[in-house]
Parts: C-alpha cells; sequence; structure tokens
C-alpha cells in the first residue's frame, strides 16, 4: 500500500482553519490556499533523490546535493486546483503544469469531464495531482484513470495533494488506485448527504473564484 499522510503541521492547521471560516473573502482565501500549497509542497517532495554535484564556492571546490531523478509535473483539477499550484510551483519551478477539467454533477456526482491537457512526456514525470477536495473521490479517481490508462502514467510515480478529505474519499481512493501515494492537510469527519464533506469548507471553486 501506497503513503496516506495528513500533513497536520500547525502552519497549515492555522492556514487551514483561516479558509474554513465562512466569513473568509475570495481574496484571502485565494492567497491562503496558495501558502497552503506551497507548505505542502515541503512535505510532497520529501523523498525526491539527491545526487551529487560538484561546484564551486568562494572559498573552494566542494561535492554538494541537487535534485536528481525523474522531471517533476503537476496537475491540477480544475477548477478548484488551480488555487493550488502557484503555491506549489513557487517550491518546484521547473515543473511542468497538465490541466484535467472536470465538474461533478450535484445531482448525481458523477465526474463530468470537460478538458485534459498533459505534457507529452507526462508518463516519464513524477506527477503531482492537485486538487483541494477529496470528498465521495469520484472526480479523484476519473482523473488517475485517465493518466494511467490513456497517458500510461505508472500509479507509483502519482501522488495526489488535496487539502480536506472525507474517509469516504480516501477509501475509495485507495482501492482504486492502491500505488499512489496521498496526502491532505485534514482528514474530516464524513460526507453529507449532498456529497459534501463537513465540517469541510464549503465549494472550494466557487470560493476560488468568487462564483457564489
Ligand atoms: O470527490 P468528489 O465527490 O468527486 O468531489 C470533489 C470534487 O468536487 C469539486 O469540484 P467541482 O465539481 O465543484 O468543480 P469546480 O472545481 O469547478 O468547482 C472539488 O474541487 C473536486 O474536484
Ligand atoms: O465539500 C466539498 C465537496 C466537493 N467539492 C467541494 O468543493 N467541496
Ligand atoms: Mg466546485
Amino acid at each position: 500500500m501506497a503513503k496516506f499522510e495528513v500533513v497536520n503541521h500547525p502552519l497549515i492547521q492555522h492556514k487551514l482553519t483561516i479558509i474554513r471560516d465562512k466569513d473568509c473573502s475570495t481574496k484571502v482565501f485565494r492567497e491562503v490556499t496558495n501558502e497552503i500549497g506551497m507548505l505542502m509542497a515541503y512535505e510532497i517532495t520529501r523523498d525526491l533523490p539527491l545526487e551529487d554535484i560538484e561546484i564551486e564556492t568562494p572559498i573552494m571546490k566542494t561535492t554538494q546535493k541537487q535534485i536528481a531523478g525523474k522531471k517533476l509535473a503537476i496537475v491540477p483539477i480544475l477548477r478548484a486546483g488551480l488555487g493550488m499550484v502557484d503555491g506549489i510551483m513557487d517550491m518546484i519551478p521547473a515543473a511542468r503544469v497538465g490541466h484535467i477539467g472536470m465538474y461533478r454533477d450535484p445531482d448525481t456526482l458523477e465526474a463530468i469531464e470537460y478538458f485534459a491537457k498533459f505534457p507529452q512526456d507526462i508518463h516519464e514525470r513524477r506527477v503531482f495531482v492537485v486538487d483541494p477536495m477529496l470528498a465521495t473521490g469520484v472526480s479523484a479517481i476519473t482523473a488517475l484513470n485517465q493518466l494511467t490508462t490513456k497517458y500510461n502514467v505508472k500509479e507509483e510515480n502519482i501522488t495526489f495533494v488535496c487539502l480536506v478529505a472525507a474517509p469516504e474519499g480516501i477509501k475509495a481512493l485507495q482501492e482504486a488506485h492502491p500505488n499512489v501515494d496521498i496526502y491532505t492537510a485534514a482528514l474530516d469527519e464524513k460526507l453529507n448527504e449532498h456529497g459534501y464533506i463537513i465540517p469541510g469548507l464549503g465549494d472550494a471553486g466557487d470560493r476560488i473564484f468568487g462564483t457564489k
């Protein structure tokens, strides 16, 4: 089984509380979501391999470390996933960005796909799929189905990163893609009858883009 980690660093928990508050403005919600993305980047890249490199300081030649191995890609699930991309990119600026557009049908909770565009060599990259919310898990599973079957990305090379997860979504995602690492900033209580996470933070996309 792959990793499942709740990243409960105090800074992340504090910032998450700010965006959970219903009175948080769109501007602050967007800024703080990106800040949490940046902090999560620190944790999700913890096991990136390093290699030796020779450099010269002003004093002498020395062998030091640099990140080695696979190239990286960030794949936000539109729209809400976009809210985390800039923050993560601040930490790994060389990463390429793919996009997958998807919305949840409010009645059936099915994921409806409307867009996909990935770097050509996505199957050779370590891929971070990002979406602030993991509720039923259907959107994440649909996105990962597409990456693994249509674009040949190995599950072992995928990390799913979210801010708020429901236990139902974690279970479904682990069953569908057992070799994908999952990182979340919070594991909430459960889903309500409309498929929203409780206590959650509401509809992340609407809150990031001010559409409601
Ligand atoms: O785990 P699930 O039950 O599939 O729910 C989670 C999905 O729902 C939200 O997207 P939404 O459909 O609201 O689209 P949006 O990002 O455009 O707002 C969220 O950003 C996830 O993609
Ligand atoms: O709580 C939820 C569930 C799905 N999508 C959201 O944005 N929030
Ligand atoms: Mg939404």
